[in-house]
């Protein structure tokens, strides 16, 4: 664990193994950490945090732009690192450090641009300011999937902003976290403001929950964990950010361009081995196009190589774990037993003793079925079909997730109709990959709570203060 600027717990008696998804295989091991190192974290952060909120904006900037250039310089070596520990192919990895990075220069950049206002007092001898100030100490919990970017995108802005920060990577990847620490260590970003805790998740979290010197919690995960989180906060009114499941629609009008649906349906799907937030996990095809598309759609995914994230020429890696392979193998259970029909499942390698799952396409699908409710989160691609424009919208509407839609139509006022309608805060019209460093990116519904990302992604860090002066002017 990294720790007001050390390493500690390297001669902890428990440690948690960390296991390669390819290949079934311990590649290293954690100290299991708990209430104690929690509340140490703190310790370090708050003391931290009377130094670093009042450095100037600049000062920042530097400290992280140094952070910066050392990730851009190991992206190599974190790539690795990160396929080895979550199993995302090696190309995959090296775009997540990047885009990982890329939030931490924007926010060193967004840190000089806090501003504040003046407002007009009716009374003439009043004058009235309002400035921004850095919310004090973040707890920041993530998830497996994104090792890297889910650190970043709160961190980088919670850093720019003044506040300090207490980090609880997934316990499947935090071998990511740590090698970040290392660098932002290297870079002299200064000890206490910047912790990561490795252990046990509900511990470590209900310590930072009852805490009142973490001011915030930011979480991205599950919605049941996010749920557990914000009940918790509700205790001392503890602010939260949250950014949680999804169950995105992927819906294809019969005047879309077909081939490039069919595209973009292998990067939505397939990005992470289906293991991201927003993957398409319900597709909608109106009834007209269906055979056609499913046809362009199977041709595009027979392209695909499944196989140890680390080989080249590898697109699709494996799923974290025996639960996430086994969840996917019942979501087609129960989905056949319902009716569908299996039109398509890929090779997955057979010597290797890893979680590789083929990818399957499964066709004549209806809302009944599992898999179009819970989320997937695996290689498997539902499809559907509809009649109308209508049916289609309240259908994909139909849902407690809001996270991200995508709709793919050349029609300009259709496009419209359709994407204003949908309850969802991500939308990718004609486009697969909405993700970007400068978006708003959150959810509707029960997909989470605030932004990250783009300017929107540093106010979730700041308190807004006003100051009413009295003069005498007259
Ligand atoms: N909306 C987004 O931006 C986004 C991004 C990535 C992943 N996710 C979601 O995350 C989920 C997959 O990630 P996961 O399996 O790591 O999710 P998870 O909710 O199981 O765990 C997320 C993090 O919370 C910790 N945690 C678990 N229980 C806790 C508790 N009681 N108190 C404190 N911390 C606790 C875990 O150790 C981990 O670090 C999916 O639902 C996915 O949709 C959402
Ligand atoms: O799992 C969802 C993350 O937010 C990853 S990304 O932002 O979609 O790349």
């Amino acid at each position: 664990m990294y720790l007001d600027g050390k390493w500690v717990g390297n001669d902890y008696e428990v440690f948690t193994e960390i296991i390669n998804p390819a290949t079934n295989e311990v590649i290293g091991a954690v100290p299991t950490g708990g209430a104690y190192e929690a509340e140490q974290a703190v310790d370090a952060a708050s003391k931290a945090f009377k130094t670093w909120s009042k450095k100037t904006a600049d000062e920042r900037y530097q400290l992280l732009m140094k952070w910066f250039f050392l990730i851009e310089e190991n992206k190599h070596e974190i790539a690795r690192i990160m396929t080895i520990e979550q199993g995302k192919p090696l190309k995959e990895a090296l775009g997540e450090v990047q885009y990982a990075n890329g939030f931490i220069s924007w926010y060193a950049e967004e840190g000089k641009r806090i501003y504040g206002e003046t407002i007009p007092a009716f009374d003439p001898n009043k004058r009235i300011l309002v400035r921004k100030e850095p919310v004090g100490v973040v707890a920041a919990i993530t998830p497996w999937n994104f090792p890297a970017a889910m650190i970043t995108r709160k961190v980088a802005p919670a850093l720019a902003a003044g506040c300090t920060a207490v980090i609880k990577p997934a316990n499947q990847t935090p071998l990511t976290a740590l090698k970040m620490a290392e660098l932002a260590n290297k870079a002299g970003i200064p000890n206490g403001v910047l912790n990561v805790i490795t252990g046990r998740s509900s511990e470590i979290g209900d310590v930072w929950l009852k805490d009142s010197r973490v001011t915030k919690i930011t979480f991205t995960g599950s919605t049941e964990v996010g749920k557990t989180l914000m009940r918790g906060a509700a205790e001392n009114v503890k602010k939260v950010s949250l950014e949680l499941g999804g169950n995105a629609p992927f819906i294809v009008m019969e005047d879309a361009n077909l081939q490039k649906a069919a595209v973009g349906l292998i990067q939505s799907k397939f990005r992470n081995a289906g293991q991201t937030c927003i993957c398409t996990n319900r597709v909608y095809v109106q009834e007209t196009v269906a055979e056609q598309f499913i046809q362009l759609f199977q041709k595009e995914l027979e392209k695909l190589k499944v196989g140890n994230g680390l080989e080249e020429g590898t697109d699709i890696g494996p799923l974290i774990d025996k639960a996430a392979y086994k969840k996917v193998d019942s979501l087609i259970n129960d989905a056949v037993k319902k009716g569908a029909k299996v039109t398509y499942s890929g090779l997955r390698p057979a010597k290797e003793n890893g979680y590789f799952f083929a990818p399957t396409i499964l066709t004549n699908i209806n809302d009944d079925m599992e898999c179009m409710k819970d989320e997937i989160f695996g290689p498997l691609a539902p499809i559907s079909t509809f009649k109308t424009e209508e049916e289609v919208i309240a259908r994909a509407n139909d849902s407690c997730y809001g996270l991200a839609a995508y709709v793919y139509t050349e029609n300009l006022s259709r496009s419209f109709r359709i994407t204003e309608q949908l309850e969802y805060g991500i939308i990718g019209l004609n486009d697969a990959l909405p993700s970007a460093v400068q978006v708003p990116f959150g959810g509707y519904k029960e997909s989470g709570l605030g932004r990250e990302g783009g300017h929107y992604g540093i106010e979730e860090f700041l308190e807004v203060k006003y100051i009413s002066i009295g003069l005498d002017l007259n």
